[in-house]
């Protein structure tokens, strides 16, 4: 890597350490710590005075709730210690290093399923990074098919003739939105600008070519005369071929050493490819994928430098690689050779005003990221990756089964070569791994359904570095999911990743901790560690009002002074993660930080609870995990829903009665404990449990009208009502036996 001036070079990025933030962090960290301390002795001495059973087992369950609620406390302060801004100069970058030796830079996009990622969003996805202003032939972009999709390489052939036209109008334009979906459907562009109706005709074009063969299922007739040789690769999709069921298919749709705009300037290498499937072998969902992607462009390309990205996660910022690279190049090779990857945020376009879903999830994507003091986790998108980072720990290079794959070697031949194409497609054969490092050692690792998190955790712990970037105008953008039930599906499948990642003999708690030390391996545990937030959760929310039911008081009386250690530890964390949320950036509202606070309770009794149970079986051998993919389509209703801020719970789901059941007994005893308290009945004992009541009864108030008041799509599925009221009542009935 050809470096730098010398100390005259100008900077090329910043970091500063935010004091006063971490100041006022770490002084109410040590007092909620008192708090908490005291809180366990409480419960402790509690337990130890139990009379009998049932006191017993309600001290037993706020012990272990709370223990789990401290926990997760402590490790999430981890990201809060040393709290970094940053930035960077990516107009310098050009003083330290000359445009010519500027990196060859590999782009791998990830699908899996066209009719849950339609091709055409792809293809904007690929549009929209071959226009990076970054010198073209230095650039080559990979598709991986996991669906094995005729129509997605059509789509792709599509997309490499549009190309022609498509890279000269952004960079002549010098428009920002290099997705032509984003760009049209803006409306900052210059419909004056020269030639915007022509290109808009053929972009038009070509999407009804590639949604038509989608519909149908089939390739446009017209097209296919036999002889074409770019229609050659078609000829693998014989009847016998299925998604889980297929040899490879390769095809190199741009070649940068033959293929020209309409300008003649040149243009980025573009390659699909599906890699072989047959059902007897794992194929490792996305971080198979990966694999396969980091071997063929190994062969093919080897660049220095890769970017990894969803299928929907477009760019929006054409400078992003070049800010990247600031990174890349850091003058001081101390940081330079330790560096892994610098991650971007995954940032989200069609959030709603108030963002009901908490589908910005600004900690784990926004403030998490500032503060872990290795560099964020990754967040399988968005992501530029140093290669050799994926083969072995900073000091110790993996040597590759074939040499020529190995991360320092250059890739001399002509992408379309008979011997790179044979290669490459040995490399993506489905038995290829058999027997080798990929997976354990080499590349994005297995072994959990969040390949992202797992792979960027074992880096780190190999002693590799990372650094948070996010800029003001969002570098990528996707789009927001519409709907609860996706929300809560995708929550469900990270929760049981991060059980699988949690129970394996690399946990963070040990191991992290370990080879990290301890504020890096509690940032990692508190993701682990989450999918238990459940068990707080389903204590808080049943156990409490099912006392208040009964008129039985658990907690500390008005006039004592554990109430007001009640009060401060309730009111302290709410309010911390009230600020914490304010400051995380544009955007951050109340309104958006009360939805986002239901949305990680409405986790808490949902996803997490229904994951811990899908792990287990699979844990003791009763089913198999699978890798549901996200569906990106838009159901109109749907999102005009959305749109209004209606919470959508149409889909019947065991995930809604836990939710459905809880709203229930609260709201009726609620009712109850207001009744005897105003019927003064008890003497103080009850107020704790009546405002936790009324809590979750405000958090769940689009669940009572989901039940009954709404008669649109997003309603509560009356199944769903009928089994949660007969759950409620049966907790209900059963809280009365008398002990
Ligand atoms: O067998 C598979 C399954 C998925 N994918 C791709 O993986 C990506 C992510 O899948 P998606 O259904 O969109 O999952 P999300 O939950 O939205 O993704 C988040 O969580 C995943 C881990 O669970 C990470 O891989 C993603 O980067 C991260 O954005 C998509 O591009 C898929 O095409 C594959 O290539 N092969
Ligand atoms: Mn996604």
């Amino acid at each position: 890597m050809p470096i730098g001036k010398g100390a005259a070079a100008p900077p090329l990025s910043s970091s500063k350490l935010l004091l006063g933030a971490a100041a006022a962090y770490r002084t109410f960290a040590a007092v909620y710590s008192c708090a908490i301390i005291s809180l366990l002795c409480y419960h402790i001495n509690r337990l130890h005075h139990s009379t009998s059973l049932s006191s017993s087992f309600v001290s037993l369950s706020f012990l272990v709730a709370d223990l789990v609620l401290s926990f997760m406390w402590v490790a999430s302060e981890s990201f809060r210690m040393f709290p970094i801004k940053r930035e960077e100069f990516p107009e310098n970058l050009q003083k330290v290093i000359s445009k010519e030796d500027f990196p060859r830079v590999d782009i791998f996009i990830c699908t899996a399923d066209p009719y849950r990622e339609p091709p055409i969003g792809v293809v904007n996805t690929a549009l929209s990074v071959m226009a990076y202003d970054y010198p073209a032939e230095k650039l080559s972009v990979f598709v991986s098919d996991d669906g094995g999709s005729k129509i997605t390489l059509f789509a792709f052939m599509e997309a490499a003739k549009f190309a022609r036209h498509w890279l000269p109008f952004c960079r002549e334009n010098k428009i920002m939105e290099r997705s032509p979906e984003a760009y049209f459907g803006s409306d900052r562009h210059n419909i004056n600008s020269q030639g915007y109706q022509l290109i808009k005709a053929m972009y038009e074009g070509m999407r009804s070519r590639v949604d038509d063969a989608l519909e149908r299922g089939e390739l446009p007739n017209d097209n296919v005369d036999g002889d074409q040789e770019e229609w050659k690769s078609f000829s693998a999709w014989t009847p016998a071929f299925t998604r889980l069921n297929h040899p490879s298919v390769l095809q190199v749709l741009l070649d940068k050493d033959r293929d020209r705009d309409v300008t003649g300037s040149s243009m980025p290498n573009l390659i699909y490819m599906s890699r072989e499937k047959n059902e007897s072998f794992h194929h490792h969902f996305k971080a198979g994928a990966l694999n396969s992607l980091l071997r063929v462009s190994a062969v093919m390309t080897n660049a220095p430098v890769i970017l990894t990205l969803d299928c929907d996660m477009r760019s929006n910022d054409p400078g992003t690689l070049l800010r990247a690279l600031c990174y890349v190049y850091d003058p001081n090779p101390d940081i330079r050779s330790r560096l892994a990857y610098v991650q971007f945020p995954q940032r989200f376009d069609g959030i709603n005003r108030d963002d009901i879903y908490a589908g910005e999830m600004r900690r784990v994507f926004w403030s998490n990221p500032t503060g872990m003091v290795y560099g964020p986790d990754y967040f399988g998108t968005g992501c530029f990756f140093r290669r050799r980072c994926l083969f072995g720990p900073p000091g110790a290079c993996l040597m590759l089964e074939n040499p020529k794959m190995n991360p320092d070697q250059v890739a001399t031949s002509s992408v379309h070569s008979d011997e790179v194409m044979r290669l490459a497609n040995h490399v993506m054969a489905c038995d290829y791994e058999e027997g080798t490092n990929w997976g354990s050692k080499a590349g994005f690792r297995y072994g959990s359904l969040v390949e992202d998190f797992y792979t960027g955790y074992r880096l780190q712990c190999e002693g590799w570095r990372s650094v948070f970037c996010n800029p003001d105008r969002p570098a990528f953008l996707g789009g927001a999911l519409f709907s609860l039930i996706d929300f809560l599906n995708q929550q469900k499948r990270w929760d049981i990743g991060l059980q699988e990642v949690f129970f394996s003999r690399y946990s963070p708690i040990r191991f992290g901790v370990r080879s990290m030390g301890l504020l890096m391996g509690l940032s990692y545990s508190f993701y682990a560690v989450s999918p238990a937030w459940s068990v707080p959760m389903t204590v808080y929310s049943l156990l409490p009002p099912l006392a208040l039911f009964n008129g039985v008081s658990i907690f500390p009386k008005v006039s004592e002074l554990w109430f007001l250690l009640y009060l401060f530890l309730f009111i302290g964390a709410y309010l911390h993660d009230l600020t914490d949320f304010l400051h995380s950036g544009k955007g951050a509202t109340f309104r958006r930080w009360w939805n986002d606070q239901r949305m990680w309770s409405i986790k808490g009794l949902t996803s997490s609870l229904v994951s811990t149970v899908e792990y287990a079986c699979k844990a003791l051998g009763i089913s198999t995990l699978s890798f549901n993919i996200t569906s990106k389509m838009q159901d109109e209703d749907q999102s005009r829903r959305y749109e209004q801020g209606k919470f959508d719970f149409g889909a019947i789901s065991p995930m809604f009665v836990s939710l459905g059941t809880v709203a229930i007994v609260n709201l009726i005893s609620l009712t109850r404990g207001v009744a005897s308290i105003l019927g003064k009945r008890s003497e103080g004992g009850l107020v704790l449990q009546v405002l936790l009541a009324g809590f979750v009864v405000v958090n769940c108030w689009p669940v009572y009208g989901a039940m009954i008041l709404r008669n649109d799509k997003g309603r509560l599925p009356t199944k769903v009502t009928v089994v949660s009221a007969i759950t409620a009542s049966g907790l209900l009935t059963l809280s009365t036996i008398p002990r």
